[in-house]
């Protein structure tokens, strides 16, 4: 079982008044450059969508080169920008960096004791990749007793061995092992950084102490990339976990998410080219740029195919002008029936992976009309158009659900949403163009065959359903690696490709010939 995202609100007592953008806040020291600390900090928040806040702990002279001062200001300015955040915000998540000395620690300690924030993230910020001390000697047991308070905790291996109070792992393995011990003692979530290691790759690993001596590792694997873009990983790693954590089912799927989205900074670093020395990470690296394009009309134009074949099939040309075969309709209902079923438990899917209450509330409800309008397809339509034929799915319903399921299986929520969405856009839109040429043959809805169910394509409140899909499709697009970007335009078009496989299903291999042989021997009539 995974480790539960955080604590409730229990200061304002409303954990569902949350916005879509988490109120998260750094507290940590200042980089000029921009590459560490506050700066790094709040440019990940804004660009994982959160709304970013800071107070200072330090102000550190630094560059890509290293440091060259760090001044600590007085307690009572920490105290007075600590009050100033908490009397005025309601404050969704904590990072904390660099804290400089035992006082500040203490002080961050004692104020995380009074206001308990949801979730609070630690990077127990020791020394700079530079090799300079940004911690003093005499506060690593106040950075142990702060480690205490947080929900996880984000130690490279100098500082996980500095934590657990052994000499620093020099295998994977073994800091592991003191993540593991962290986690026990501390009761603490150890999100533990392999990026000091040598080697081709860079692991990093969340582990998790459970009930009854139970430990739960999630290993978070990459590829070590060259790049001198390294300042700031960590600050900017914690940060990402501090912003996505309010918004993901559980801690691992922060992390996961986290360092998928660090790596694509890192890799995109040098580009940037800011400094001579160790330079920073490209924070805006996933963040839709000016101009760029909304994931859903991208989507759409990769299927315009797709749509411009619905019109012509001869299924849905004979649906929108009435000739339709009814045994052929009643064999399409039935498989529709089969689909809804499996579709249902891949919108709970996607409500138990949604970043938002309301997203979530979407979702549980789609999964939920999608069995009531099944159940309403097996009552109302087939019991009046023919008696119940308890046929199996078609190979079309089958390609089509074990695709969404596969998307579903992902757990990744970007790619869920993409799969899910051609049901309502294709649907709505090759309703919409039936439902048109109706109203231009002037034939009147009640005097059609099938005129309820093509009004069901045109109902407001099933384009509104549609809509709300397709926007937060870009929401989820918006804050997702160029790599699952395009792996939700992947199952984005299979999905779409299936739904012009399932209009076809009963023309191409004739199961309306099927229905009426089971018709006739099920019931002698024909
Ligand atoms: N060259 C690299 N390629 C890929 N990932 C990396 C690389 N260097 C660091 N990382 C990742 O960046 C994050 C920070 O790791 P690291 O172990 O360097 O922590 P840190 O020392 O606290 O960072 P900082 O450099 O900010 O002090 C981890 O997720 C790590 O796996
Ligand atoms: C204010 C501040 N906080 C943290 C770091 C660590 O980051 P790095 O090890 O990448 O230099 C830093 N250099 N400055």
């Amino acid at each position: 079982m995974s480790a539960p995202t955080g604590r409730s609100d229990a200061r304002h007592g409303r954990p569902d008044a949350r916005p879509a953008r988490p109120r998260v806040l750094t507290i940590a020291g200042t980089d000029p450059t921009g590459g560490a600390g506050v700066a790094a900090d709040l440019k990940t928040f804004t660009a994982l969508g959160a709304y970013g806040m800071a107070v200072v702990t330090a102000v550190v002279a630094q560059n890509t080169h290293g440091v060259r001062s760090s001044h600590v200001p007085p307690l009572s300015v920490l105290r007075d920008q600590l009050a100033a955040v908490a009397d005025d915000v309601t404050i969704d998540a904590v990072k904390i960096g660099m804290v400089g000395t035992r006082e500040v620690a203490d002080e961050v300690a004692a104020w995380l004791d009074a206001e308990r924030p949801p979730l609070v993230v630690v990077d127990p910020v020791m020394v700079a990749t530079s090799g300079h001390r940004l911690l003093a000697p005499d506060a690593e047991d106040a950075v142990r007793r702060l480690v205490t308070h947080a929900d996880v905790v984000t130690p490279n291996l100098p500082e996980l061995a500095v934590l657990v109070g052994e000499p620093e792992a020099a295998t994977w393995p073994e800091a592991l092992a003191q993540a593991t011990s962290l986690a026990e003692h501390a009761r603490v979530a150890v999100l533990v950084k392999g990026g000091h290691l040598a080697g081709g790759r860079s692991p990093d690993a969340l582990v998790v102490a459970g009930p009854e001596g139970r430990v739960d590792v999630t290993e978070l694997d990459a590829p070590r990339i060259a790049t001198t873009a390294t300042h700031g990983t960590g600050c900017t790693l914690s940060a990402a976990v501090a912003a996505l954590a309010p918004r993901r089912p559980d801690l691992v799927e922060a992390a996961r998410d986290a360092k998928e989205w660090l790596h694509g900074a890192i890799a995109a670093g040098e580009a940037l080219r800011v400094g001579s020395g160790r330079g920073p990470v490209d924070h805006l690296h996933a963040a839709p740029g000016l101009g760029e394009r909304r994931f859903t009309a991208e989507a759409w134009d990769a299927i315009a195919d797709v749509r411009a074949a619905c019109d012509d099939l001869p299924f849905v040309r004979a649906l929108g002008d009435g000739s339709l075969d009814a045994d052929e309709f009643a064999a399409y209902v039935r498989q529709d029936a089969l689909y809804l079923a499996q579709y249902s438990t891949v919108l709970a899917r996607a409500a138990q992976l949604a970043p938002t209450l309301e997203e979530r509330a979407f979702f549980a409800r789609g999964a939920s009309s999608c069995l009531t309008i099944e159940a309403a397809l097996h009552e109302d339509w087939l019991a009046a158009h023919g008696p119940r034929l308890d046929v199996p799915p078609s190979p079309e319903t089958l390609a089509y659900t074990d695709a969404l399921h596969r998307a579903a299986a992902t757990g990744d929520y970007a790619v869920v949403v993409a799969a899910v969405l051609p049901c309502y856009s294709v649907y709505a839109d090759v309703g919409a163009r039936i439902a048109r040429r109706l109203g231009e043959c002037g034939t009147p809805e009640d005097a059609h065959p099938y005129g309820a169910w093509i009004a069901t394509y045109s109902d407001p409140v099933f384009l509104a359903a549609s809509d709300q899909a397709r926007a937060y499709a870009d929401r989820a697009a918006a804050y997702v690696s160029r790599a699952t970007r395009a792996r939700m335009l992947a199952a984005f078009v299979e999905a779409a490709r299936h739904e012009l496989a399932f209009f076809d299903q009963t023309s191409r291999r004739d199961l309306s010939a099927a229905t009426r042989e089971r018709v006739g021997s099920a019931s002698g009539q024909r």
